[in-house]
C-alpha cells in the first residue's frame, strides 16, 4: 500500500471529526452523522487511490452512509489510467465509521471518534449488519484469553498475563440489559466494570495501549465496528476476537424481536457464512497483508482529545497505526480557516 495514503487518510478522519463536532451537544445524532459522512466522502474523493467501501455505516438505523460498494478516490474515474500510477490504481478496501458514537456527539459525551480501516482488496471481513460478541485485551494476553472461555476464566488468565490481581483489572462493557449477567459475573470475579453507553471501538483500542486503565472489552456490540476494532488491534498486536450473534435472545432489544434465529442463520448462509458460531480473530477480520487504522477524536476520549475550536480555526488529535509501520502516530493538527494571518496558541 502506498505510504503517502496514510498521511492523506489522517486528513480524512480529521475532516469528518471537525464536521461532526460542530453538532456536538445539539441533540441531533443524524445531523452529526451526516456531517461526518459527507466530509469523509469529500476528502476521500481527493485522494489518488481506487477505494471501495466494504463496511459502511447506518444500515441498521437508516442513518446517512457511505454505502457498501461505493467507489471513492480520484482513481475510480473511468479515465483514471491517464492520471493515476499503476500503484494508485490497485484497489483498496475501506471500512468506515465516520461518526462512531453518534449519541455521544449529540449529547456532548466523551469517546466519539471518526474512524476507518483500509487494506488491499479483500483484506477486511465484510461483516454483515449483525451484532457481534467481542473480546479485546492487551498484547500480553493475546492468544491466552479466549472468547469461548467464561469471563471468570478470562479474568484469571488476564491477571496472570498482566501480572496484576483481578481486583486491579478494569473491564469495559456496554451498558445494555443484555449484559446484566456478564456484568454480575465480572464483578463477582473481583474485577471492576466501566460501563459505556456507546463507543466500543474506542474501548477495544484502549486495550491495545498500556496506561489507559482499560484491560478488556467484553460483550455484544455491532459487527461492523468489530472489524474496525480488529484492524486497529491487529496493528497494535493486541487480542481481538468476535463471534456473530444470530440468536435474538442473546441481544434482547425491541428491534431484535423482529428477527428469528433461523432467519438470521439463513441470512448468514446467503452471505456465504456457513458456521454461525465461528469465532474470528483479528487476523481473520482484518486479514490483509497491509492494514491501516486511523481515528480522530470528535469529543474527548481516553486516547485522543476531541475537536477544540478557537477564533479562526480548530485543533484535532488523531491516531494512525498500520501493520507496515512500526509506529503509533498521534497527530496533533491545528486547522486554520480564512486567509488572515493567525496567531496560533500552543497552550
Ligand atoms: O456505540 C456504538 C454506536 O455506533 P454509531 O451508530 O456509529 O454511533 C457502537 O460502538 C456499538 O458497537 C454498537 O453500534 C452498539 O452496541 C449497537 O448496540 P445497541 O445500541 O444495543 O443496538
Ligand atoms: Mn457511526
Ligand atoms: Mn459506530
Amino acid at each position: 500500500m502506498d505510504n503517502t495514503i496514510s498521511l492523506e487518510i489522517i486528513e480524512v478522519v480529521e475532516q469528518a471529526a471537525i464536521a461532526s463536532s460542530r453538532w456536538m451537544g445539539l441533540g441531533k445524532k443524524d445531523e452529526a452523522d451526516e456531517a461526518a459522512v459527507e466530509a469523509m466522502r469529500e476528502r476521500m474523493n481527493k485522494i489518488h487511490m481506487r477505494g471501495r467501501i466494504v463496511i459502511g455505516e447506518g444500515e441498521r438505523d437508516e442513518a446517512p452512509m457511505l454505502y457498501i460498494g461505493e467507489e471513492v478516490g480520484i482513481c475510480t474515474q473511468p479515465n483514471a489510467a491517464e492520471f493515476c500510477t499503476i500503484e494508485e490504481l490497485q484497489e483498496i478496501d475501506i471500512a468506515v465509521d465516520p461518526c462512531e458514537g453518534t449519541n455521544l456527539v449529540a449529547y456532548g459525551q466523551n469517546g466519539s471518534m471518526a474512524v476507518l480501516a483500509i487494506s488491499e482488496r479483500n483484506g477486511l471481513f465484510r461483516a454483515p449488519d449483525f451484532y457481534m460478541d467481542k473480546l479485546a485485551a492487551p498484547p500480553a494476553a493475546k492468544g491466552h484469553v479466549d472468547i469461548r472461555k467464561t469471563p471468570t476464566q478470562n479474568l484469571k488468565i488476564l491477571s496472570e498475563c498482566l501480572n496484576r490481581s483481578i481486583e486491579e483489572l478494569v473491564v469495559v462493557v456496554m451498558d445494555r440489559p443484555r449484559h446484566k449477567g456478564l456484568i454480575s459475573e465480572i464483578r463477582a470475579a473481583g474485577a471492576r466494570v466501566r460501563l459505556i453507553s456507546d463507543g466500543d471501538v474506542s474501548a477495544a483500542i484502549c486495550c491495545g495501549f498500556a496506561g489507559t486503565n482499560i484491560h478488556a472489552l467484553m460483550g455484544i456490540g455491532a459487527a461492523p465496528e468489530g472489524v474496525i476494532s480488529a484492524a486497529a488491534m491487529r496493528c497494535l498486536g493486541g487480542h481481538f476476537q468476535g463471534r456473530l450473534v444470530y440468536d435474538p435472545a442473546e441481544v434482547n432489544t425491541p428491534e431484535s424481536e423482529k428477527w428469528t434465529r433461523e432467519g438470521n442463520l439463513a441470512r448468514l448462509k446467503e452471505m456465504g457464512i456457513e458456521d454461525g458460531d465461528k469465532v474470528y480473530d483479528a487476523n481473520e477480520l482484518a486479514c490483509g497483508k497491509d492494514v491501516l487504522f486511523a481515528g480522530c477524536g470528535i469529543t474527548p476520549g481516553t486516547l485522543m482529545e476531541g475537536v477544540r475550536f478557537f477564533g479562526g480555526g480548530c485543533r484535532t488529535q488523531s491516531l494512525v497505526i498500520s501493520t507496515q509501520s512500526k509506529t503509533a502516530r498521534f497527530v496533533d493538527t491545528i486547522h486554520l480557516t480564512g486567509d488572515a494571518p493567525k496567531t496560533i496558541n500552543l497552550r
